[in-house]
C-alpha cells in the first residue's frame, strides 16, 4: 500500500519535491498539497495530478508523511492550523531552515520529526539533501530517504548542528554559484557581449566544469592547475581573485549564513 504523503506549502521546494516524485512515478492521488494561494494550487493538479487544497481539513488525517514546505516565519501558525487535522503515526518531515527538531515538535505535539534541507536544483532532480533523523527515529530513517530521494541525492548527517551547516554549503549554495554566473555574464557584457550569448558562456562553462568535477578523479584543485598555464592567463585572473579575498569572503559568506539560521531559530524557538 502507498504511503499518503502531504505537503504543507506549495511553493518552490514542495513544488521540486511533487515533480521528483511524480517523475518517480509516485502516484499523484496519493499526494495532497495545502497552499494558500489557488493558482499554486491549480498549477500543482494541472501538471502532476496531486489533490490540492487551499486549508487543513479531514483529508490530512490521511496523510502517512507530512512535509512541512514554509518558510521558518510562518511555521508556528501554519502549524496550528494544521494541529487539530493530524494523524498522530504520521512522520513529519520539516524542511524549514534553522527551526530546530524542539521547537517544532513542541509546536506539532509529536517527536516523530525529521529534518531535512534540499536545495532548488532540485527542480530539476540534481538536488543535494541534507537528513538528520534523531536517533529514536532511526526506523523511520529509510522511509524519508525514500521520498526525498526524488529531490537528489540524500546526505545522512549525525546532527541539527551539521544540517545547518550543509544548509550553508549545499541549501544556500546554488545562490553563491548564480552570483558567480551573474558577475561572469556582467564581466562579459562589458566586453562587448551580447547578453544572451555572455549569459549561455557563463551558464555552460559553470555546467561544464561541475560535470569536469563531477565525473574526474583528480580533485577541484587539480583541475583548476590544469587550466592555469603558467605564465598564461587565467594565472593572472586568479591572483587577482587571490588578491581580492576569494577564499576569505567565501569563508565569511558561509559563517554568516550560519549565524543567521542560528538567530532564526532562537528567535522563532522562543514563540
Ligand atoms: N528556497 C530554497 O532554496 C530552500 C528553502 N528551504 C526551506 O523550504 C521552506 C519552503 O521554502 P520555499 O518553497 O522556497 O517557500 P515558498 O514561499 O516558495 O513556499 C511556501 C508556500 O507555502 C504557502 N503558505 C505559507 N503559509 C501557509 C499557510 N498557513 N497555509 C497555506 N499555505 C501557506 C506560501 O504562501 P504565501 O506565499 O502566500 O506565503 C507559499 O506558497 C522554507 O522553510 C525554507 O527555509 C529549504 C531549502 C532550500
Ligand atoms: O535562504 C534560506 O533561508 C533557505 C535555506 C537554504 C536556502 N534557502
Amino acid at each position: 500500500m502507498q504511503n499518503r504523503i502531504a505537503m504543507i506549502g506549495g511553493g518552490n521546494m514542495a513544488g521540486a519535491l511533487v515533480a521528483g516524485l511524480v517523475a518517480a512515478n509516485y502516484p499523484g492521488e496519493f499526494i495532497d498539497v495545502m497552499d494558500r494561494n489557488p493558482p499554486k494550487c491549480e498549477r500543482l493538479h494541472k501538471d502532476y495530478g496531486v489533490n490540492t487544497h487551499l486549508e487543513a481539513g479531514d483529508w490530512l488525517k490521511s496523510a502517512d508523511i507530512v512535509v512541512l514546505a514554509v518558510k521558518p516565519q510562518g511555521m508556528r501558525q501554519t502549524i496550528e492550523s494544521i494541529r487539530p487535522f493530524l494523524n498522530s503515526k504520521a512522520l513529519f518531515i520539516s524542511i524549514a531552515a534553522g527551526l530546530r527538531i524542539k521547537d517544532i515538535a513542541r509546536w506539532l505535539g509529536s517527536d516523530n520529526l525529521v529534518r531535512a534541507m534540499p536545495n532548488t536544483p532540485a527542480l530539476v532532480k540534481a538536488g543535494v539533501v541534507g537528513l538528520y533523523v534523531p536517533s529514536a527515529l532511526e526506523t523511520k530513517k529509510k522511509l524519508a530517504q525514500s521520498v526525498l530521494s526524488a529531490m537528489g541525492e540524500v546526505i545522512n548527517v549525525k546532527s541539527e548542528e551539521e544540517l545547518d551547516l550543509l544548509s550553508t554549503v549545499s541549501g544556500s549554495g546554488p545562490a553563491y554559484v548564480f552570483r558567480f554566473i551573474e558577475a561572469l555574464e556582467e564581466a562579459a557584457v562589458k566586453r562587448g557581449f551580447d547578453s544572451e550569448g555572455a549569459r549561455r558562456m557563463a551558464i555552460l562553462t559553470v555546467l561544464g566544469a561541475a560535470k569536469l568535477a563531477v565525473s574526474s578523479t583528480d580533485s577541484p584543485a587539480q583541475l583548476r592547475i590544469n587550466v592555469t598555464s603558467k605564465g598564461g592567463t587565467t594565472a593572472e585572473a586568479l591572483r587577482v581573485m587571490q588578491e581580492k579575498g576569494f577564499m576569505e569572503m567565501m569563508d565569511e559568506a558561509v559563517q554568516a549564513a550560519y549565524d543567521r539560521s542560528q538567530q532564526l531559530a532562537d528567535e522563532l524557538g522562543r514563540l
